[in-house]
């Protein structure tokens, strides 16, 4: 039996086959190769042509170790034929959990990574007041972006009405930690962070319990979502903002100045007054307003007609206002309210609902005006 792991190049033919193999395995997690988290342990090939593989997970009780197990069986046996394959699954020691999170977050004093001269884009989405459709949106948004292929993180900053995980199935869900590092669960491609996942929640995980912080902790929660929770290599990075422009708004502004910000409001022409405020405060902290979307807008009826239930013109009206284009007009929709309350984005589900069509256009507004990488260094390798 020959052992691994040594370094590419002088490993035997039949062990190198194996170690590919494996690289193309992914930590549904952390969402790289397991090969290049260090997950692979003994690697052999007996004289029989049974292959032997240690895979070291990164913590007890991984809620991915039945996935990568099977996956990486099938890739094995992808080189010596099924049923060829002994896999011993073990735990990585504390100083191997230790040399990884160094490898992924680098060590000493971790800083937020999310500065203006990443390579992330990051988009805020905001209201003047609660319950205009804005993380039901953001969630849409989030799933579209990753289905075109972005690596996209969601952070639900919205600490008093966090509706995020439930609106993408993640109700009850719990981040896995390694060591200091979070790991956000990942939804429809989408890596997800929500400060619901850290609360006792009720079953539906919708977060009742309640939330009464002050600004300094929701400052350092947030601060401590950026820099702890591991997001890897994103193009894009969502937030879903409180409505209106408390603390978190704030907080967001200096963590995060480079940040642009859609501001989200309803038809009303008398939701303009506020829906304006979220966009002059947020400019107040230097960031940028990409546009406005109007959500709610009128519902059309079997006959034609459309039932314009939250009046008309209060899109137009902010957007004016604040000398930013209206991107989209998202009509009332059943699906989509359905969707939202079933963990399913209608993005995906009935990407032909008017709705849905009218945030995939948003979605491709966005895709299209994203931060220019040419000549920029990109990140290692990602999946
Ligand atoms: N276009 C729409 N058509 C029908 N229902 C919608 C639409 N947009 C949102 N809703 C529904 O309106 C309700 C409020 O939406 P949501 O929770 O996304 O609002 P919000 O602005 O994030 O609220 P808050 O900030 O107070 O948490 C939800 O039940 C959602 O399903």
């Amino acid at each position: 039996m020959s052992a691994s792991p040594e370094p590419a190049g002088i490993r035997p033919a039949g062990i190198e086959a194996l170690h590919q193999a494996l690289a193309r395995v992914i930590d549904p997690e952390i969402r790289r190769p397991i090969t290049e988290l260090d997950m692979v342990g003994e690697l052999s090939l007996d004289d029989a042509g049974r292959a032997h593989a240690v895979i070291k997970l990164t913590i007890i009780g991984c809620p991915a170790a039945r996935r990568i197990e099977d996956d990486s069986r099938a890739a094995l046996e992808g080189v010596v034929g099924a049923g060829n394959v002994e896999l011993a699954m073990t735990v990585m020691s504390v100083e191997e959990r230790k040399a990884l999170t160094a490898k992924l977050q680098g060590t000493g004093t971790r800083t937020m990574p999310f500065t203006p001269d990443s390579l992330t884009r990051v988009i805020a989405v905001t209201s003047g007041k609660g319950g205009v459709g804005k993380s039901t949106l953001t969630a849409n948004l989030a799933v579209a972006l990753a289905a075109r292929g972005l690596r996209v993180g969601l952070l639900d900053a919205d600490v008093h009405g966090f509706s995020i995980p439930g609106l993408l199935g993640l109700a009850g869900v719990k981040p896995t930690r390694v060591g200091e590092m979070i790991l956000p669960p990942v939804a429809f491609g989408v890596k997800v962070i929500s400060i619901g996942m850290f609360l006792d929640t009720d079953s539906s995980g919708s977060g009742s319990a309640a939330v009464a912080w002050r600004g300094p902790m929701l400052h350092r929660t947030i601060n401590q979502f950026l820099t702890d929770v591991y997001f890897g290599d994103l193009d894009v990075l969502l937030l879903d903002l409180p409505p209106g422009t408390g603390d978190v708004a704030i907080s967001i502004g200096q963590l995060l100045p480079h940040a642009e910000v859609l501001v989200v409001t309803t038809p009303q022409p008398a939701a303009a007054d506020v829906a304006e405020r979220s966009g002059v405060v947020a400019r107040q902290t230097g960031q940028s307003v990409f546009g406005v979307i109007e959500n709610m807008a009128g519902l059309a009826q079997p006959d034609g007609t459309v039932l314009e239930l939250f009046g008309s013109g209060g899109g137009a009206e902010v957007a004016s206002r604040l000398g930013v284009p209206l991107l989209a007009r998202i009509p009332l929709s059943v699906p989509l309210r359905e969707g939202g309350d079933a963990g399913s984005p209608i993005v995906l589900s009935e990407p032909d609902d008017a709705a849905a069509a009218a945030i995939l256009g948003v979605a491709d507004a966005l895709a299209g005006t994203g931060r220019g990488l040419a000549g920029r260094p990109l990140p290692l390798s990602f999946a």
